[in-house]
């Protein structure tokens, strides 16, 4: 310590040494202890920010990862790449075919009318092995199936197509049928965004942006593939959580499974559960995980698209019976914001987006939107700025 000259004002002096002796050393110290937890920072997780994309199943997780491998990375070029993604259309062509079909039994809309196109559907297909590398669209099924998707009693049971499981890319298919169908056909990149696939994997893909590494993964979110979840949450600075928007009003098998395993947070719509309560239970649990504490949350409320669609047709109030406005879109989208907001810990960052995920354009400006936000949001909990 530096000894106190008396009466001179070089106690001020000597206490100014003082302090500065003890700032530089606070200094060395602070920055010791900023290296070592980078350090630790890139032992856990490189030198990536980790942002983990969260959803209920369907919601669009994997289709905003392929936006992010189109907008960020090199996208899907390679010849095997794109000729697996034609075997995954033809596969979604196939199925969205049989989900009407079952579709117009589950409305009760006859289709004795359509009986010779469903043979000579059939007889195209039935040949064809159930696995995604047999099944093609070939020109002799373009045909039929045209006349199929244009029929009267088709376009009744599409209107009603929200009261049994159909692909929300079935109008997009069946309307390419005639290029989907030429014997060099290699899918668009908004084909691949349109097709459909459940993720029973963990996919990452890293990527710079404005100078920033990012580790981006994509997970399932059955509930058999929500159980793998947990262990990513760790060292993820950022959620991406998507919602299907036309949730409000499907019922899926799954969600009739999650009603009886949290009656208590059910209890409010008796023994029906929308899909989108259920995003909203799946929410919850995430927003509450202690190991997310400090995530900054990107709410997509996504397929805005098709929720505009849906609209007209169906009300939000069987799905929210508080619900008592007019179903306009502005209405519906701020009372569905406000839930999920008011489901998330007061405290926390959440930034609420509407997203068309099928878009690349729209997600190229919510995504440079996204980032930010979380450059702005709290730099201690995201480790960003
Ligand atoms: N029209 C439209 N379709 C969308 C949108 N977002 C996703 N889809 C379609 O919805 C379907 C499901 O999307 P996925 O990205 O596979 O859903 P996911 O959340 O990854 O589903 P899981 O992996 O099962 O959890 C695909 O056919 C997408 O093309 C959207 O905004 N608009
Ligand atoms: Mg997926």
């Amino acid at each position: 310590m530096v000894p106190s000259r008396q009466g001179d004002g070089g106690e001020l002096y000597a206490h100014s040494e003082e302090l500065e002796a003890k700032l530089r050393g606070l200094a060395k110290k602070e920055s010791l202890e900023i290296e070592k937890s980078l350090e630790n920072d890139k032992k856990t997780y490189g030198s990536h920010i980790k942002i983990l994309i969260l959803g209920g199943p369907s919601s669009g997780k994997s289709t905003i990862f392929k936006q992010m491998q189109i907008i960020h990375a090199n996208g899907f070029k390679t010849e095997q790449e794109l000729i697996q993604y034609r075997g995954l259309i033809d596969t979604n062509i196939r199925q969205t075919y049989r989900q009407l079909v079952s579709g117009a039994r589950v409305v009760g809309i006859s289709l004795e009318s359509l009986e010779s196109l469903v043979h000579d559907i059939n007889k195209v297909y039935a040949p064809m092995a159930a696995d995604e590398f047999s099944i093609r669209t070939i020109p002799d099924v373009v045909e039929p199936l045209t006349a199929f998707w244009n029929s009267r009693e088709i376009q009744e049971v599409y209107k009603r197509r929200y009261e049994f499981e159909l692909l929300d890319s079935t109008k997009y298919y069946l309307e390419n049928l005639n290029r989907i169908s030429k014997s060099d056909y290699l899918p668009n990149e908004e084909d691949i965004v349109h097709s459909r696939k459940a993720t029973v994997s963990i996919n990452s893909i890293v990527f710079q942006y404005t100078g920033v590494s990012l580790l981006m993964v994509d997970v399932g979110g059955q509930r058999s593939e929500r159980k793998k979840w947990l262990h990513l949450f760790d060292d993820a600075k950022v959620v991406i959580f998507v919602i299907d928007l036309t949730g409000y009003a499907k019922k899926s098998e799954e969600s009739r499974t999650e009603l009886s395993r949290f009656p208590n947070f059910f209890n409010e719509i008796g023994n029906d559960a929308f899909d989108m309560k259920v995003a909203l239970k799946i929410f919850n649990d995430v927003a509450g995980s202690h190991a997310l504490a400090n995530a900054v949350f990107l709410l997509f409320f996504n397929k805005v698209d098709l929720f505009k669609e849906l609209l007209p047709q169906v009300s939000l109030q069987p799905c929210f019976s508080k619900f008592a406005e007019e179903n306009s879109y502005d209405n519906t989208s701020k009372f569905i914001c406000d839930k999920f907001i008011r489901a998330a810990k007061p405290k926390k960052s959440v930034f609420p987006h509407f997203t068309t995920a099928t878009n690349t354009e729209n997600i190229k400006m919510v995504f440079r939107a996204c980032m930010e936000s979380v450059f702005k949001a709290n730099s201690k909990a995201t480790g960003l700025s």
